[in-house]
């Protein structure tokens, strides 16, 4: 961590090293049927209260959020306006001023590449994006430098609330404090940031933004320029608007918290669709992984004979280039891992 928060106690958290759903570009019928329905809000700040009802009233709340839906919308968080909307407007520069050409130059996917441009990869996809190894070294294009110096503002903020949540999640499961900093190794986690530019309707080809996916990793963080077209299917089947508050982020628990809880928390589905997208929308979603060489198994705690192991242990390398992708691609490998 770059700068500790006051809101974060320090402890000391030593760094052990303890040792998918696959795209789908079929978007179901139901989808258009998405509903408005609330989406858990949780205050970041109350969960590190110093009033232990109030903080225990906020983990009840995370728990809860993270037990039925596996997702939430995080508010009080710490990270400036100013630092989001930058990298929001780093991101729009970006794709703005860069020429085309310059952009594909990042097109070549080799294993050791840190920076990956691409664009419809998957049948139907109207969207274009650029991925980047956010941490533990922050990579970027070096132009514009608008661009590349708000991004690194905003990952270095982001290192907090990461670190703050691996905390109250670790809490809420019943562990000490600083379980998932070790288990995961957050210290060296391997986190992608996909910034992502969807077309406005009257530009793209069909409804598909991002086919249904899940992704990899201990849990994703999103912001967005405009609202609209993302979709998270829920625990009751439906499948929900996304509607994120102003400089809110929406956190979305990922495939490898499903693994370490033996399914106890799931990695939910989700896709964009750009039919009503007046505008381009441009989001930046974040997939926060443990370090590439841990190998991520379900904690004994949630195994018993009712509950037998359900996924299978792979390093978080193994597990990202299980099915022939590159480490950057940061895909969904569920699948693979169930047993
Ligand atoms: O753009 C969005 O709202 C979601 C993008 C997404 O799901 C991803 O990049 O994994
Ligand atoms: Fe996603």
């Amino acid at each position: 961590m770059a700068q500790t928060s006051p809101l974060l106690t320090p402890v000391t958290c030593e760094n052990t090293n303890i040792t998918s759903v696959p795209f789908s570009n079929i978007i179901p019928v139901d989808s258009i049927m998405a509903v408005d329905e609330e989406i858990p809000t949780i205050d970041f700040f109350m969960l590190f209260s110093d009033d232990p009802s109030q903080q225990s009233k906020a983990l009840d709340h995370l728990s809860n959020a993270c037990e039925e839906y596996g997702f939430f919308y995080l508010v009080n968080h710490g990270v400036p306006d100013s630092v989001i909307e930058g990298a929001l407007k780093g991101i729009t520069d970006f794709f703005e001023v860069t020429k085309e050409q310059e952009r594909k130059d990042y097109k070549k996917s080799n294993p050791t590449d840190r920076i990956m441009w691409g664009s419809n990869s998957h049948a139907g996809e109207n969207r274009e994006y650029l991925k980047v190894v956010a941490h533990p070294q922050f990579h970027c294009p070096a132009k514009p430098a608008s661009f590349s110096e708000a991004l690194e503002e905003y990952f270095k903020r982001f290192q907090d609330v990461k670190i703050g949540l691996a905390r109250a999640i670790s809490k809420i499961l019943g562990f000490e404090e600083c379980y998932i900093e070790k288990v995961f190794n957050l210290k060296s986690g391997f986190d992608v940031a996909a910034m992502n530019v969807y077309p406005p309707n009257f530009q793209s080809k069909g409804s598909i933004g991002v086919p249904s996916h899940t992704d990899p990793g201990f849990f994703v963080s999103l912001i967005q320029d405009v609202n609209g077209g993302l979709q998270v299917l829920s625990h009751k089947g439906k499948w929900i608007n996304v509607y994120i508050p102003r400089n809110a982020f929406l956190i979305q628990i990922g495939d490898h918290l499903e693994v370490l809880t033996n399914g106890k928390y799931k990695s939910h589905i989700h896709h964009v669709v750009v039919d009503n997208n007046k505008v381009r929308r441009i989001s930046l979603a974040t997939l926060h992984g443990p370090s590439l060489d841990t190998f991520v198994i379900p904690a004994p705690k949630f195994v018993d004979d009712f509950t037998p192991l359900a996924y299978q242990g792979m390093t978080y390398k193994e597990s990202l280039e299980v099915n022939g992708h590159h480490e950057i691609e940061v895909q969904s490998c569920l699948e693979q891992l169930r047993l």
